[in-house]
């Protein structure tokens, strides 16, 4: 069964727009992105044992079996949530939940609404925690229910951001002073985080938005509609081709992506990064997560989560995924290769460096790390010119800093402290972080 780890998040800083964003593309690619779902299996929340019903493949939506009692809710384009929240478009979903755009009506502003899967059984949630302020966490405006066909919804309002990381990455690479801001700026997040007793537990590009500029709240809804277009609805239809039931929509909506490329990021978008979705989180010092309970995708696991199951999770499998996200963020593609069964992620990891084990059949090697730096990273980065690439100092300084976080064992890997004070970290990345800092409020 699925849980829900749909929940208040465990932070409510406040954050702002910064002031000095340009260009807002407009393009719905998350068709060519391709969303993973992989926290629930194809199977239906239901259960019941009569099949649950299928529904002919629509690209780059949600999985359309979770409309159903203890799942989504299905939301119409123009509806008017809590009396407050004209839905306006869809911005993204995950497992847990739908994320769309809405207008508030009574504040005059957009808004991002999430609302969560109904699961009343669920006994998942995180500790909530008040939290100071950091502006790289999301801010959470507003807390209401909603209820239809699939039950009660939790929903909550969040100010809108531009997109992931992982959507502005595509195909693309960040300019290098741009992905030094962005990981300096990912790592101070995961410092605060750290600081207050928190391991985040989901930490991949995903989950990092960036935010949008002040320009875009000065657009009416008719402006928005000019730029944007309408709404990407597909009609839904049912592989036994019988009605649709009120459970689901009668149209599915691709997410709207309001968000650059990433070669159009500027450092003031670095700024403007935030690290989201906290429904994983938990407190380290009252609470146990399980290696068996993580649900970050197989390829993006820390290693003590499959190999030692039953021991629980804490801060140094924040520093595996935040280490992986950096590479990610310096070279658009994932350490490891995504797709692979765990024993050739295993291999890979043993392969790069992360597992001290010599090889020793026939299998095709992968990359050592400085190799894999060169292949992966540097190669792409030379194609592309004005991407920018690292050089001799400082690409030894990176390296040094992932083999240092990339540690097979949680205990050797560096605290968070130790990441900001790393070479590559004081020399390159805080300093690239701080330029631009006074284009931001
Ligand atoms: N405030 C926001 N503004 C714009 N888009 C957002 C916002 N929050 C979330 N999204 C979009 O929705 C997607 C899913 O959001 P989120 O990860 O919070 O959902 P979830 O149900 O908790 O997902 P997961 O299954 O990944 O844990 C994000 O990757 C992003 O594209």
């Amino acid at each position: 069964m699925l849980h829900s780890k749909f929940s208040p998040a465990c932070f409510y800083p406040e954050y702002h727009y910064h002031k000095s964003f340009t260009t807002v593309q407009v393009s719905r690619h998350i068709t060519k992105i391709g969303y993973y779902c992989s926290q629930f299996s194809t199977s239906s929340l239901n259960s019941s044992p009569e099949s649950p019903i299928k529904y002919r493949w629509i690209d780059g939506v949600e999985r359309l079996e979770l409309y159903e009692p203890g799942g989504y809710h299905p939301v119409l384009i123009d509806e008017l949530l809590h009396n407050r929240y004209r839905i306006l478009d869809k911005l993204g979903y995950g497992g847990y939940s739908t994320i769309w755009l809405a207008r508030d009506e009574t504040l005059k502003c957009y808004v991002a609404v999430k609302i969560g899967i109904s699961n009343p059984s669920d006994s998942h949630a995180p500790a909530v925690s008040h939290v100071n302020a950091c502006t790289a966490l999301p801010s959470i405006l507003d807390a209401f229910d909603i209820h239809g066909p699939n039950g009660t919804h939790t929903c909550y309002t969040l100010t809108p951001a531009q997109g992931s990381l992982k959507e502005a990455s595509f195909s693309r690479l960040f300019p290098t002073q741009v992905a030094r801001a962005l990981a300096a700026k990912l790592a101070t997040a995961v410092a605060f985080v750290h600081s207050r007793g928190f391991v985040h537990g989901d930490l991949h590009l995903r989950n990092l938005l960036v935010r949008l500029p002040s320009s875009f709240e000065e657009l009416s809804i008719k402006e928005f509609r000019e730029k944007f277009g309408e709404p990407d609805m597909v009609p839904i239809a049912r592989v036994d081709e019988k009605p649709l039931t009120p459970n689901v929509p009668a149209q599915a909506i691709v997410p709207l992506y309001l968000g650059k490329k990433a070669q159009e990021f500027t450092l003031d978008d670095a700024h403007g990064l935030i690290l989201s979705d906290f429904g994983e989180a938990f407190s380290s010092a009252t609470e146990q997560r399980l290696g068996r309970h993580c649900k970050i995708p197989l390829a993006k696991r820390a290693p003590e989560a499959f190999f030692e199951p039953d021991e629980p999770l804490s801060y140094p499998s924040d520093i595996w995924s935040l280490g992986a996200a950096i590479w990610e963020i310096l070279g658009m593609k994932f350490i490891f290769s995504e797709s692979e069964s765990q024993d050739e992620i295993v291999a890979e990891q043993i392969d790069n460096g992360a597992i001290p084990r010599q090889p020793t059949d026939d299998r095709e090697i992968w990359p050592c790390l400085e190799n894999a730096f060169e292949e992966f990273v540097q190669k792409y980065r030379r194609r592309r010119e004005a991407a920018g690439k690292f050089e001799e100092k400082e690409t030894q300084a990176i390296l040094d800093l992932m083999r240092s976080m990339l540690k097979f064992r949680p205990k050797e890997r560096l605290s968070i402290d130790e990441v900001l004070n790393s070479e590559w970290m004081v020399k390159w990345a805080l300093p690239q972080l701080e330029q631009g800092q006074h284009a931001v409020i």
